[in-house]
C-alpha cells in the first residue's frame, strides 16, 4: 500500500523549499505532499531552474507514488511574497498554519508521517507568536504532555531531557519526574520503533565531571543518581550519570543504543560534529511520526542552489522506514 508523507518546507525565506524541490527531482516510493503555498514553490523552482509539476492533493483519491519532477501540495496561503534570505514576520503565522495542518492531517490518519523543514524560531516570535520549536508545538497541538527530541546519525543517537529553554532554567527542569518520563519514552521507542529488545541508555551528568561527588554541583546526588537507580530497578539498562565531556568515546558508545543528554547544547554539538548534514531529528512520544532536518534555515544559502539535501533526504527516508515499520538502518553499529 502506498503511504502519504506530509512535508512542511518551513521558513519560506530559508532553504527548506529549495531542498524539497531538489529532492523531488527523483521518484519516491510514497506520495509526498507539500503543505505550502503553491506560488512559493513555483517561484523557488524557477529561481533554481528546477522542473516542477504541481498537483493539488486530494485526500479522497487513492495515494499515488511521487514521480520525478512532480509534487503534490495542500495550499496554505503566504501572507506576503517570500524573498529568499529575507525574513518577513508577516509570514510567521503562515509557518504555524502549515504545522497545524500537518498535525491535524497526521492525527486523522490522512498522512503516515510528517517531515518538517527548518523554521526560524526568532521571526515567529517577532511576529508576536510564542514558539520554541516543532517538538514543543506538536506536543501542544496533540495535547501530549511529554515528548522527547532525539537526533540520530550513523553510530550515534542523542536524546535530550530538556529542549529549547534558556540554560539558566535547565537545572530546575531536570526533575525526577521529567527524567523518568523522558527515559520511559526513549526506552519504549527504542524498543517499538527501532526494534532494540533491551535498550542500553547512557546518561550524562549535568555538572562538570558529573558533579564530582557534590563538589561541583549537587543535581547528580540529589536527583539524577537516585532516579537512575529507580529506573534500573524496573528492569531498564541505564548507565550513568557519566561526565559528559568523557562519555562520547567508542568505549562507552559501542555499548550504548542512545545517549541521554541533559540539555540541547550538551548533546547536539557532538552529534552534529559527527554527522552534520547526515543526521535526522525524530520526535519520540508523539501520536504520529515526525522527523526533521538537523540544520536550520541557512538564510545565506536560500535561493542559491548550494544547500545540501543530505539531512532532508534522510529525514524523509527515516519517516518512510518508521511508517512502514521496516527495520531502521540508521545507527546500526
Ligand atoms: N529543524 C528546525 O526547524 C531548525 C531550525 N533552526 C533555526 O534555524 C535558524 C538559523 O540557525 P543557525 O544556527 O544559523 O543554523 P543553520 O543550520 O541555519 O546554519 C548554520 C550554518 O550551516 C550552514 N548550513 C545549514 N544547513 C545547510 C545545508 N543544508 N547545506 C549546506 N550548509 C548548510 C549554513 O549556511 C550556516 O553556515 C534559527 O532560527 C534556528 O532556530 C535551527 C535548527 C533546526
Ligand atoms: N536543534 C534542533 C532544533 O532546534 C530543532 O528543533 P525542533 O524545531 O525540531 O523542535
Amino acid at each position: 500500500m502506498t503511504i502519504r508523507i506530509a512535508i512542511t518546507p518551513g521558513e519560506p525565506a530559508g532553504i527548506g523549499p529549495d531542498l524539497l524541490l531538489k529532492l523531488i527531482q527523483h521518484d519516491w516510493p510514497v506520495q509526498l505532499v507539500a503543505i505550502a503555498d503553491k506560488s512559493l514553490l513555483e517561484q523557488r523552482a524557477k529561481q533554481l531552474c528546477l522542473p516542477l509539476k504541481l498537483i493539488e492533493f486530494n485526500d479522497s483519491e487513492p495515494a499515488k507514488t511521487s514521480q520525478a519532477g512532480e509534487l503534490y501540495f495542500s495550499q496554505i496561503d503566504l501572507a506576503a511574497p517570500a524573498i529568499p534570505g529575507e525574513l518577513n514576520e508577516a509570514n510567521g503565522e503562515y509557518v504555524l498554519h502549515t504545522l497545524r495542518h500537518a498535525s491535524e492531517q497526521n492525527t486523522n490518519g490522512t498522512f503516515a508521517a510528517v517531515v518538517t523543514g527548518p523554521v526560524h524560531k526568532g521571526i515567529i516570535n517577532k511576529a508576536g507568536i510564542s514558539f520554541s520549536g516543532h517538538t514543543e508545538y506538536f506536543a501542544q497541538q496533540t495535547n501530549t504532555s511529554d515528548v522527547v527530541m532525539m537526533l540520530a546519525t550513523q553510530g550515534l543517537r542523542v536524546a535530550l531531557v530538556t529542549t529549547h529553554i534558556p540554560l539558566a532554567y535547565v537545572s530546575k527542569a531536570v526533575t525526577e519526574e521529567r527524567l523518568i518520563k523522558v527515559t520511559e519514552i526513549l526506552h519504549h521507542d527504542l524498543q517499538e520503533k527501532f526494534g532494540i529488545k533491551n535498550p542500553r541508555i547512557l546518561m550524562c551528568g549535568l555538572n562538570p565531571h558529573a558533579g564530582e561527588d557534590g563538589h561541583l554541583g549537587t543535581e547528580e546526588l540529589e536527583t539524577i543518581i537516585p532516579t537512575v537507580q529507580r529506573l534500573n530497578e524496573t528492569g531498564m539498562n541505564i548507565t550513568g550519570p557519566l561526565p559528559a565531556d568523557t562519555l562520547f568515546q567508542d568505549k562507552y558508545l559501542n555499548q550504548t543504543d542512545a545517549v541521554l543528554a541533559m540539555y540541547h547544547d550538551q548533546g547536539l554539538p557532538v552529534l552534529k560534529y559527527k554527522g552534520f548534514g547526515n543526521s535526522v531529528n525524530i520526535t519520540l512520544g508523539l501520536p504520529f511520526i515526525r522527523t526533521s532536518v538537523d540544520h536550520g534555515t541557512a538564510l545565506d544559502l536560500a535561493g542559491t542552489g548550494k544547500a545540501e539535501v543530505g539531512s532532508f533526504e534522510l529525514a524523509i527516508r527515516e519517516a518512510i522506514h518508521l511508517a512502514t515499520k521496516d527495520k531502521v538502518i540508521i545507527n546500526d553499529r
